[in-house]
């Protein structure tokens, strides 16, 4: 059976005995497996049920911080009512009964429909690939298509932003345009002072999780989960092992 390395442990304990702990995840690739069809993502079951443990013990804040629509992740993870969210990589927050919506102005309205019309127009040319809609702009997926075609549909995607002034984000399969400059970084900041955390333990495992990993600070615990570069001090090999983490903090704070 697989078990966390030693210094991970460690940082644990260290971080179990916080008062105040920020318990921020990433959704796709972190608690959930990556699958072909974007709202068919589910948490693992121990996962989920180690997450919603921690919710439900004192000093603890759980989150979800995901490059998702606040209105997709809620569809796919289901979260605990204590659980706060960010979506759209920080563009979207619920940090409790009363949240405002996101508002776009008129001109960042235009320029979101220009985007998604372009993404639209690249997907029908590029069999395999889809459109995913966000408050605030839209996501290339490729996931389903050969890597050829993907590789193509990528780069017109680049070529048509670039047009537009759009810089995108570039995740696994997937290629993000946004009228709104965000990124975890402000997320998980945000939720730190939502909570009032003296520390965080935040996993993720893609490329736009390194701006969360990079505001982190002693004694917060960063994880990556998977293979690729990183500046999380701690990896873990597989979504599988999120669990094994997540239970480890549980059991910390429970006999703590
Ligand atoms: O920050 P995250 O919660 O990891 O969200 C990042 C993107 O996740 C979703 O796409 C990823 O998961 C899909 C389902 O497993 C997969 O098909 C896709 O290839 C992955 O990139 C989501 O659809 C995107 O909107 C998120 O930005």
């Amino acid at each position: 059976m697989a078990t966390l390395d030693a210094g991970l442990q460690s940082a644990l304990e260290r971080l179990s005995r916080v008062p105040r702990i920020l318990v921020a995840m990433d959704f796709d690739g972190t608690m959930a497996p990556l699958v072909a069809r974007a709202e068919a993502a589910r948490a693992t079951p121990a996962s989920a049920a180690a997450f919603n443990r921690l919710a439900e013990l004192p000093g603890i804040t759980t989150a979800l911080i995901s490059g998702r629509a606040l209105d997709s992740l809620r569809n796919v993870a289901e979260p605990d009512r204590r659980t706060l969210l960010i979506g759209s990589h920080g563009a979207e927050s619920w940090l409790g009964p009363g949240a405002e919506p996101l508002r776009l102005s008129a001109d960042q309205a235009r320029q979101r429909e220009a985007i998604i019309q372009l993404l639209s127009e690249v997907s029908a040319g590029h069999p395999g690939t889809t459109v995913e809609l966000k408050p605030a702009g839209a996501v290339l997926h490729t996931r389903q298509a050969d890597d050829l075609l993907a590789a193509a549909a990528v780069d017109a995607a680049r070529s048509g932003l670039g047009g537009l002034g759009v810089e995108p984000k570039t995740g696994k399969r997937v290629l993000e345009a946004s009228v709104l400059r965000s990124d975890k970084g402000q997320g998980l900041q945000t939720l730190r002072d939502a909570s009032a955390a003296e520390a965080v333990l935040f996993a993720g495992d893609d490329t736009t999780d390194e701006d969360g990993f990079a505001v982190l600070r002693w004694p917060d615990v960063g994880v990556k989960v998977g293979s690729g570069p990183t500046v999380a001090e701690f990896r873990i090999g597989s979504v599988p092992e999120t669990a094994l983490l997540l239970d480890a903090l549980v059991r910390l704070r429970q006999d703590g």
